[in-house]
Order: C-alpha cells, then structure tokens, then sequence
C-alpha cells in the first residue's frame, strides 16, 4: 500500500514576540498561512518494523534527524506498531528557508500514517503529537490560515486572507531558528498590531493585510545577514504590495494582486537571487 501527500510551505504573516519562557522557548503569536510550494511525501507500507528514508536533496539527513523520520518513530513508539514504512521525501522548498519544510514533512507524514498504518486518530490529535516534534509541526498538521501562540504550537483557525500572488526570494544563506531566537532582545521589540491583522483578515481588506505585515525576527537577521534586507528592498523597488521576512528568515516573500506586476518581481529577482517562486496563497484547510 502506498500513499502520496503534499506537505505545504508556510509563511508567517505576523509574527510578535512576548516573552522569553523558563523552558528556554519563546511565547509567541503568529498568523501562519500556506502556500503552493509543496514537498511531495511518498509513504509505502512495510511488513518489516523499520523506518527507512529517502531525500532527494543530499544534504538534508535521511536518518533519525529528519524531521518526518522523527513523525513515524512518535507514532510507533506511542501505539506500540510494528509494522513499518518507506518514506521517500521530494524536496521543492527550500531547506532552512524560514518555509517549515522540514516541519510539513513531519506533519504530511503524520497524516500520511495515520491511514496506513489504521490509527484512528483525529487531527487535533495528530497536531498535538506534532509539537513534540517542533514548533510549527502543528499548524502544519492542519495547514489553512491561523492564530498561533504558546510556543506556535496552540492553533486557533481563522478564515483565509484573499487570494494573491506570493513571490518568494531565499538569498544562497541558511538560518539558524535557534540563533536567531538567541539574538532578538526581547525588551527592545516593536510589536506588530496581530488583532488588526486578524482584522484586515477578517474583512478580506487586502490594502490593510500588506500594511499589516510584521515580524519581530527581521530587524535580528537583517543586523546578521544584511543580504535578506537587501532582498526586502528589491521587492519593495519593484513594486510589490506588501512585503516580509518569513520565520526567522531568510526567505522574504512579497504578495502581489496583479499578475503581470507579480511577473516582474519574478523576472527582476531572478537576476540576482537563484531561489525564487511564484506561487498562489492556498490559505485554506486541508481539513
Ligand atoms: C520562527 C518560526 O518558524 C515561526 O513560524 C518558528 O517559531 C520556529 O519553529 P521550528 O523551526 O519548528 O522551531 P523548533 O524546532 O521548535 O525550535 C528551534 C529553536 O528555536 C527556538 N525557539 C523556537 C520557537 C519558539 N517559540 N521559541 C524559541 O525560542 C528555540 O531555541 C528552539 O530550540
Ligand atoms: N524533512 C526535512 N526537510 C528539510 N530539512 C530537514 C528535514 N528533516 C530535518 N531537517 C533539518 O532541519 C533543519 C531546518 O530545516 P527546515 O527546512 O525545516 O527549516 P525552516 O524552513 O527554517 O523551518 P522553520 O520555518 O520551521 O523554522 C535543517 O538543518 C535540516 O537539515
């Protein structure tokens, strides 16, 4: 038996910043919404009890680091399975992008095994599992559009902003979640307004979404990689409508109403950035 499942990139729309927490963890609120860039998950059903994976980027561990390898090993160790599975991961998002590709891999995979391996879990089930594995695994369980809080991983749905062009730009750098988070001072943060983000969601009010747009983490990668901001600033020359580092970077997006305008953010990137995507906003559940 065998089944395939997209698992989604993310963006975050909003994200503000509350407090540093005993457990080392940032208290957080985000509006995370997903986009058609996808990774695509193949799981085979195994009679043998081993988890075996497949990347098809070399560089991203196919061992027990791999983030969806880490998804199956919760789910056997938890209900005691003893089967096992084949899990072969095509990688289309950008590896340590600030995208959650790693944690949409875990989430497909949850969701994936869920049914092969008959587990009858629910999803609010499975999202709950999910924040073992890391933070934005459970909004990745549900996709759609989102309030995230806690340390990302409390999820309360909101209804999908309207559809736009997303034109995604990742400068040749990787990013530490962890570095970044280690470097933001928590005392100096201007926080974005996340209710009338939620707001201009609300009312479907494009012009004030892309006012909206706010992240906490931008000013800590810009200061280390000045490359992301200068990506931010291209954007904006180009005439995009709104645009923001996503996660802790260093993708920046930039969402665009016109067609032909997003085909120029497109065309104008490419010439100094190989890691550019134009893609729609899904922002709706998958389930
Ligand atoms: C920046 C975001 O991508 C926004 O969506 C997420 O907050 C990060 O989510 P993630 O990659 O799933 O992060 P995790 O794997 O859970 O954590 C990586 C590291 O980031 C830091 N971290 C993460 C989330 C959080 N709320 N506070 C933190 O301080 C911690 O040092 C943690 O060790
Ligand atoms: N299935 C996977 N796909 C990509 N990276 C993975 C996967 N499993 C483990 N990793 C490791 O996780 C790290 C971060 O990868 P990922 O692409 O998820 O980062 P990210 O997009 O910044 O995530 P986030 O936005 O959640 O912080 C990399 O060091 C990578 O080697």
């Amino acid at each position: 038996m065998k089944i395939s499942i997209k698992a989604p990139a993310k963006i975050n729309l909003s994200l503000d910043v509350l407090h540093k927490r005993e457990d080392g963890f940032h208290e957080v609120e985000m509006i995370m919404t997903t986009v058609d860039l996808a990774d695509r998950i193949e799981l085979t059903l195994l009679e043998e009890n081993r988890i075996i994976v497949d990347v098809s980027e070399g560089f991203v561990p196919n061992d027990s680091r791999n983030l969806a390898y880490q998804a199956a090993q919760l789910l056997k160790d938890r209900y005691q399975i003893n089967k096992g599975v084949h899990i072969s991961i095509k990688k289309n998002i950008p590896v340590s992008a600030g995208l959650a590709g790693g944690s949409s891999d875990a989430a497909a995979t949850l969701r994936g095994l869920n049914k092969l391996w008959s587990l009858h879990l629910s999803i609010d089930e499975l999202a709950t599992l999910g924040a073992h594995i890391g933070s934005d695994v459970s909004f990745c369980v549900y996709g759609g559009t989102a309030l995230a809080t806690g340390r990302g991983e409390r999820i309360e749905h909101i209804t999908p902003p309207p559809p736009c062009w997303i034109i995604l730009a990742k400068p040749p750098i990787g990013v530490s979640t962890a570095e970044i988070y280690r470097n933001l001072k928590v005392d100096q943060i201007e926080h974005p307004d996340i209710n009338e983000m939620i707001s201009a969601i609300n009312s479907s009010d494009y012009e004030k979404i892309c006012k909206q747009l706010g992240n906490v983490l931008e000013s800590v990668t810009f200061k280390l990689y000045p490359e992301v901001q200068r990506i931010k600033e291209q954007m904006i020359r180009f005439g995009a409508d709104g645009v923001l580092m996503s996660g802790s970077g260093p993708t920046v997006f930039a969402l665009v109403k016109h067609e032909s305008r997003a085909a120029r953010i497109y065309n104008g990137l490419r010439g100094f950035c190989n890691d550019v995507y134009a893609v729609r906003l899904l922002g709706e559940r998958y389930y």
